[in-house]
């Protein structure tokens, strides 16, 4: 094999089975990041495939072109509705044609406007509304977490018919239906075993489901409702109507409504679990009862309560709280695959033939060198703070991946999770409630990580300063 020159455990050289069975227990993140411990920032992890965890094969996997390379088949388990989305395109030239449809309702400028931004503060304070009435009684944060990032991301897809899950209750069981599923062994057995898969599912039924709540919810929406000029949904609805109209380009036909749901019921996933996680870990930290957490929560409070009228931007202690936060509980911590173009790459200086499958994980590139990020396993956001090796640190932070295929909510999950941070520890202070015994060990699923209890109790109590 053209591969056999490349450090890895022999057994991953010749079957693939033990990275299946790592994937299978949801386990693959952890032993990638262990064989790349032992054999260094390139591995062979299985017969056709390569891990790497430095910048320059980031650069060349995932921005060479722009886009970096295709997709392989694994992401083919996130079309909806039978019908492809922007995500599980493979290939990267449809890809650009689907992203321009709706890609500007993304951008930080979009998310600036007064109508936009004003959505998901209502829903930011709603959350703070919610945990007044109840100070001093355990809370449940996991809860209000996933419930805002589903109000957030759904009032920018389809406001005004946006779900308002803090408050409602048939909201709330959407965010339920959607954050306790367990689709992780399901995922990889349709991956693997395909026609085992087809005969199943017609046995069960299972599959590109159209019933269920948040199915119903969006198809109806996606098919005929109505909303606001500022949202996605309506975006799309323009660029398919324009893409009807002219007849010339056929790169990217025509889209009917199913296409339209299948594009937002993405979004939709995309957006919940990965927000309210990443807030969810990163304030279950703050509020440990460790003097550093403690001293954290202080300085966050202090530069919060100090410029109440500064914009997000110019709280610079907020933003490396989130930076630090999304660089130790990643919400999706583990490798996005990617395949060599035909005729082969060098990657890191690595020859490679066409089709070999090739990947970075956000775990292992924020942990593994450790003159990027010394003592990695340690919270502290003070190290976005520092002038020296800033242009490094940047090039290693791999939470929102990085090119054309990078995560596109990247701005809207910062601004939600900055909006929410800033609402909360402006007024108050954390700490982990007495009942608190659930585990918020990192969980992972088949694209996301969750706490692995899908549980955070948590107390509020007013700063002092406020009382
Ligand atoms: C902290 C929160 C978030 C994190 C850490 C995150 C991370 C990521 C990552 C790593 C990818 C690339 C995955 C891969 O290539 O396999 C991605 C893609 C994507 N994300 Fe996010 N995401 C977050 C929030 C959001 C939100 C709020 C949305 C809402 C729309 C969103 C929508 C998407 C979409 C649509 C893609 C596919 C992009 C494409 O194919 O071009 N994400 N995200």
């Amino acid at each position: 094999s053209p591969l056999a020159h490349l450090p890895g455990p022999t057994l991953c050289a010749l079957t693939r089975l033990p990275l299946m069975y790592h994937e299978f227990c949801g386990n693959r993140r952890k032993f990638v990041h262990a064989l790349h411990l032992k054999y260094g920032p390139v591995v062979r992890i299985a017969p056709n495939e390569v891990a790497f965890a430095n910048r320059e094969a980031a650069k060349e996997i995932y921005t060479s072109g722009g886009s970096g390379y295709d997709k392989p088949p694994f992401y083919d388990l996130f079309s909806n509705f039978d019908r492809p989305n922007m995500f599980s395109t493979l290939e990267k030239g449809k890809h650009a044609g689907i992203k321009k449809r709706f890609a500007d309702r993304y951008s930080k400028s979009h998310l600036m406007d007064p109508d936009v931004a004003s959505v998901i503060q209502d829903h930011a304070e709603a959350l703070v509304a919610k945990v007044s009435e109840s100070l001093g009684t355990s809370q449940d944060i996991y809860v209000l977490l996933h419930c805002f990032a589903l109000d957030a991301i759904t009032g920018h897809l389809f406001h005004p018919r946006g779900l308002h899950s803090l408050n409602d209750p048939a909201g709330l069981k959407i965010m339920q239906e959607l954050s306790y599923s367990n689709g992780l062994r399901r995922a990889f057995f349709r991956l693997y075993f395909p026609t085992l898969w087809k005969v199943y599912s017609k046995l069960t039924g299972e599959g590109n489901r159209r019933e269920g709540l948040v199915a119903t919810y969006v198809l109806e929406i996606a098919r005929d409702g109505t909303v606001a000029s500022h949202t996605v949904l309506s975006k799309i609805r323009t660029a398919n109507a324009r893409k009807s109209a002219s007849s010339t380009a056929s790169d990217t036909p025509p889209w009917d409504w199913k296409d339209t749901a299948s594009e937002c019921m993405d979004h939709l996933v995309a957006g919940i679990d990965t927000t309210g996680d990443g807030l969810c870990f990163l304030m279950h930290h703050l509020s440990l009862p460790t003097a550093a957490s403690q001293r954290v929560q202080q300085r966050l409070h202090d530069e919060l309560a100090q410029n109440p009228e500064a914009p997000l931007d110019d709280l610079p202690y907020l933003d490396a709280v989130v930076k630090e936060g999304l660089r130790v509980w990643s919400p999706i911590p583990m490798s996005f695959p990617r395949v060599v173009p035909s005729g082969g790459r060098f990657v890191d200086g690595v020859s490679l033939p066409g089709g070999t499958i090739v990947s970075c994980q956000p775990y292992t590139m924020h942990r593994l060198d450790t003159g990027v990020f010394p003592d990695p396993e340690a919270f502290v956001p003070e190290r976005w703070l520092e002038r020296e090796g800033v242009m490094e640190r940047n090039q290693y932070f791999f939470a929102f991946a990085a090119g054309g295929r990078g995560c596109i909510g990247k701005h809207l999950a910062l601004l939600e999770m900055k909006m929410l941070l800033k609402e909360v520890y402006s007024r108050y202070r954390t700490c982990i409630a007495p009942d608190m015994t659930a585990s918020m060990e990192q969980d992972d699923q088949t694209i996301s990580s969750r706490p692995k209890d899908q549980k955070c109790l948590v107390l509020f109590e007013k700063w002092d300063d406020d009382l």
